[in-house]
């Protein structure tokens, strides 16, 4: 076990709708104090069953989402027409959801290019526009991975000069990626995961009171920032000492 830089906060939820409006009230106040701070709002995006929750969240709290810009965490290196595509899947929800979300707020990854070249690429996009982002949203899988930082990879999780990776051989399709990398992740102002369902509830023992480190996910540890765990009844379930 080790340290953590800053207490975890865990809010959870007894209701997917009770952790919708959570979500809400977490984007609610970190876009008011980074537009406090700031002209715009970055906000870094993770797939999977973060999607749904979010537009869900957005939809509810009616927010002015016309200075935020929009990241990914990590992305599929896919066409962006392709089902597997986070980008993908963010345009096809809030372009009917959420039309007053601009196409021009995603700053996404230019999967046209090679591998290595898409991640240097969004390396740079991310320095010309991001000091320290002020929110991730991250998502964590039944193995404990995180953006594409994999349990099987372990040498991802070493990585101190770059900011986004290339990855090849995901042990989760599709099996090439770009991802985010801890020094990016752990400088960030706030950072939340949002777990849902049973089925990752001993997972999320294992991260977030156990810091057991095999998990990528127990890797994130915010140098000065605030760290926060979503769960539904289902993945909180074995967390009661941290409730
Ligand atoms: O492949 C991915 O999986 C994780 C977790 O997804 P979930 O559906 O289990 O919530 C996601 O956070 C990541 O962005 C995605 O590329």
């Amino acid at each position: 076990m080790s340290e953590r830089k800053s207490p975890l906060k865990v809010i959870p939820s007894a209701s997917e709708e009770q952790l919708v409006q959570a979500l809400g009230d977490l984007l609610t106040r970190c876009s008011q104090e980074a537009l406090a701070r700031q002209d715009k709002f970055s906000v870094g995006l993770s797939g999977g069953s973060l999607i749904q929750l979010l537009t869900k969240a957005l939809k509810s709290c009616n927010l002015k989402t016309a200075n935020w810009v929009f990241f990914f965490c990590d992305e599929r290196y896919v066409p962006l027409d392709d089902s597997d595509s986070t980008y993908g899947a963010y345009r096809a929800e809030w372009l009917t959801q959420l039309p007053s979300i601009q196409e021009s707020q995603f700053v996404r990854a230019d999967t046209s290019i090679p591998l290595d070249a898409c991640a240097a690429d969004y390396e740079a996009k991310v320095k010309s526009q991001v000091d320290r982002f002020d929110l991730l949203l991250l998502g964590m899988g039944p193995d404990g991975h995180t953006c594409s930082l994999f349990p099987e990879q372990p040498a991802t999780l070493q990585e101190t000069q770059r900011l986004v990776i290339p990855i090849r051989n995901s042990p989760k399709p599709p099996p090439e990626r770009i991802t985010f990398t801890l020094p990016l992740i752990n400088n960030a102002r706030n950072v939340a995961f949002v777990v849902t369902g049973g089925g990752k509830a001993s997972v999320v023992k294992s991260v977030f009171v156990d810091l057991d480190k095999k998990f990528p996910a127990a890797w994130v540890n915010p140098t000065n920032g605030q760290l926060t765990l979503m769960v539904d009844a289902g993945a909180g379930k074995e967390i009661e000492t941290l409730k």
